[in-house]
């Protein structure tokens, strides 16, 4: 949205980052449920008077911002997904203020998960787990949306099962070839939702499941079988039978962005003149690293899709 402004270009958006909150809902029967949220607000409105003429008469402040999440996190009696938030936060600023045409919501889930004490689910206590929830909810004032959700931080390993072979020799090269190797990633995904407005959003939407679904299926398919697992020859590969995985099994999904580091674990050899060898690689012995790591991407999207 740049507006011409004395000759130039201009474009503004403001927002408040990493607001965090945390809801509790108690049932009748004694059992809580919980969650936290770190959330980036984002809008465009037109207050370039603010800018220019320093006139803020037009200007949502963005404490107002960090307010409204608290207020509208009290109003929400029942348990709800990030999505859900994210639209309804949303809708409100693109609603409730006229200078406000579109608001872009990002939130993170902090992981907490119910524990089980002797086998039985704590009414109330949890823990943190690892991977994050993520989303991110673009709404325009005509009711136009944009929905996108994620995982970040799902560090997955195998100890084998894969290699990496036929690469580019040149004069640069020493890395060897191989069909034994550990593979190791943490991966970050994205896929958007094919709702085009917020009108189009289901009645019950299913959110959190479809979460976990994608989550199933990303590691499903990275590990195969539990007893023979599957052979990956790149990281590549391994990442786009994911990526199509997801496609295939879920309609409600347009797009998906992966983005796998390849996180090496190097064999250790050691030897010295005068003990000869001391540690023979025999896939056994790695030295963990976490940099330089390899960086690998990739987005299948359906033809239609807008991702
Ligand atoms: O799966 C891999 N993909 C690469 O592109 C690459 N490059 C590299 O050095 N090792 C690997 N492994």
């Amino acid at each position: 949205m740049a507006k011409e402004l004395d000759g130039y270009n201009f474009e503004q958006r403001h927002g408040k980052s990493r607001v965090r909150v945390a809801r509790v809902w108690q049932s009748k029967d004694g059992r809580h449920s919980m969650v936290e949220w770190n959330i980036n607000i984002s809008l465009l409105s037109d207050c370039l008077a603010s800018y220019v003429r320093d006139d803020n008469s037009d200007i949502v402040a963005t404490d107002t911002m960090k307010n409204t999440v608290y207020a509208k996190a009290k109003e929400c009696s029942k348990e709800l997904s990030v999505e859900e938030f994210a639209i309804l936060l949303g809708k409100h600023f693109t609603s409730y203020y006229p200078q406000v045409t579109s608001a872009m919501v990002k939130i993170v889930e902090k992981p907490w998960e119910r524990v089980h004490i002797d086998g039985q689910p704590h009414n109330h206590g949890f823990k943190l787990g690892s991977e994050k929830h993520t989303t991110e909810a673009i709404v325009q004032k005509s009711g136009v949306l944009q929905l996108t959700s994620g995982i970040e931080g799902l560090a997955l390993l195998k100890t084998t099962k894969s290699g990496f072979e036929g690469f580019i020799r040149d004069k640069y090269t020493a890395l060897p070839e191989t069909r034994e190797r550990m593979l190791a990633t943490e991966v970050t995904a994205l896929w958007r939702y094919p709702y085009e407005s917020i009108l189009s959003i289901p009645q019950k939407p299913l959110f959190n499941e479809r979460y976990l679904d994608v989550k199933k299926v990303l590691m499903d398919t990275f590990f195969g079988p539990p007893k023979e697992g599957v052979y990956s020859p790149s990281v590549q590969s391994t990442l786009f039978h994911m990526e199509k995985a997801v496609l295939s099994r879920f309609p409600d999904i347009s797009g998906i962005q992966l983005q796998m580091p390849n996180i090496h674990f190097l064999p250790i050899n050691l030897s010295s003149k005068e003990n000869g060898t001391i540690v023979k690689f025999e896939d056994d012995v790695y030295l963990p690293t976490d940099e330089p790591h390899g960086s690998i991407q990739a987005k299948l999207t359906r033809f239609w899709s807008k991702m």
